[in-house]
């Protein structure tokens, strides 16, 4: 069985998974396929960008992104990345692994990589808990998952609204230490290589807003980029220190 309790600590953004615990609270229908049928984020949730379009000399939100997935192959940080920016961007951190049935947990722990079909339901979940999180407040959500291939961060955003893609990316030898020296993990580190072959890297333009972001750099750097990305990017993307409100686009 899976572990769904949480395992993190709690920081000053939510942390999703102590709220949701199993898997079955976002997944009710994967046995029928309707977990496929349309989620109508924008009806379920505050993010309405016809509402917001016509605030004409407000603030402009199109063009922000309600939710960010931190994506790359297994090890490279995500978890620890999207975990840490949720808490400066006092926003919600789902963790994608959470969201896998035991099957998929099993196959990996078993050196078998996931199908499309397997990582499909697997999206289809996630795309219920980010609906979730969205319908819940206007917080941002920080999404912690591999979306190896293009098609599954389109599905992403075909079914929670616009998406900023922070890709964290490297030197496979680095990438193959970490998954070597972290304890107590599913994942083996032999299944790096059919990761690396999945990978799509991001078309910084056609999948905009996306940014890459070396997994040399220590962690402290790559969180100060991401956060500055974040900024830029993301409604509601956390506050000053003073407590002032996120700098967003002003219409010219
Ligand atoms: N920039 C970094 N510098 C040093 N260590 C790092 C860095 N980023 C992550 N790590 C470490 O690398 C390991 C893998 O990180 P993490 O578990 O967050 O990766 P992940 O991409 O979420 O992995 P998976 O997809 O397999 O769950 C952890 O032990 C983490 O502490
Ligand atoms: O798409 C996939 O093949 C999976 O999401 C994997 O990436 C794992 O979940 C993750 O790496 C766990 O360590």
């Amino acid at each position: 069985m899976i572990a769904l309790t949480p395992t993190r600590a709690a920081t000053s953004a939510s942390v999703a998974f102590l709220k949701f615990r199993t898997i079955s609270d976002f997944q009710p229908h994967l046995d029928d396929e309707s977990y496929l049928t349309p989620l109508t984020y924008a009806s379920a949730t505050p993010y309405d960008s016809a509402n917001i379009e016509n605030h004409a000399g407000e603030e402009r939100m199109v063009g922000l992104c309600r939710n960010v997935v931190v994506m790359g192959v297994c090890g490279v940080g995500k978890s620890t990345v999207a975990s840490r920016l949720a808490a400066r961007c006092e926003g919600h951190f789902l963790e994608g692994d959470q969201f896998h049935p035991p099957e998929n947990v099993g196959a990996m722990a078993g050196g078998i990589p996931l199908t499309d079909k397997e990582r499909w339901a697997w999206l289809g979940a996630i795309c219920h808990g980010i609906a979730a999180l969205n319908a819940r407040d206007a917080a941002p959500v920080f999404l912690a998952c591999s979306a190896l291939k293009r098609s599954y961060r389109t599905l992403l955003r075909d079914r929670t609204g616009p998406l900023a893609i922070i890709h964290l990316d490297g030197d496979s030898a680095i990438i193959r230490q970490r998954l070597h020296a972290r304890p107590n993990h599913f994942m083996p580190p032999s299944l790096l290589d059919s990761q690396l072959r999945d990978l799509e890297p991001p078309d910084t333009h056609a999948e905009a807003p996306a940014c890459r972001l070396d997994v040399a750099r220590s962690l402290d750097e790559i969180i100060d980029e991401a956060e500055r990305f974040c900024r830029r990017h993301v409604a509601s993307a956390g506050r000053s220190p003073s407590g002032e409100k996120p700098s967003r686009q002003q219409i010219p």
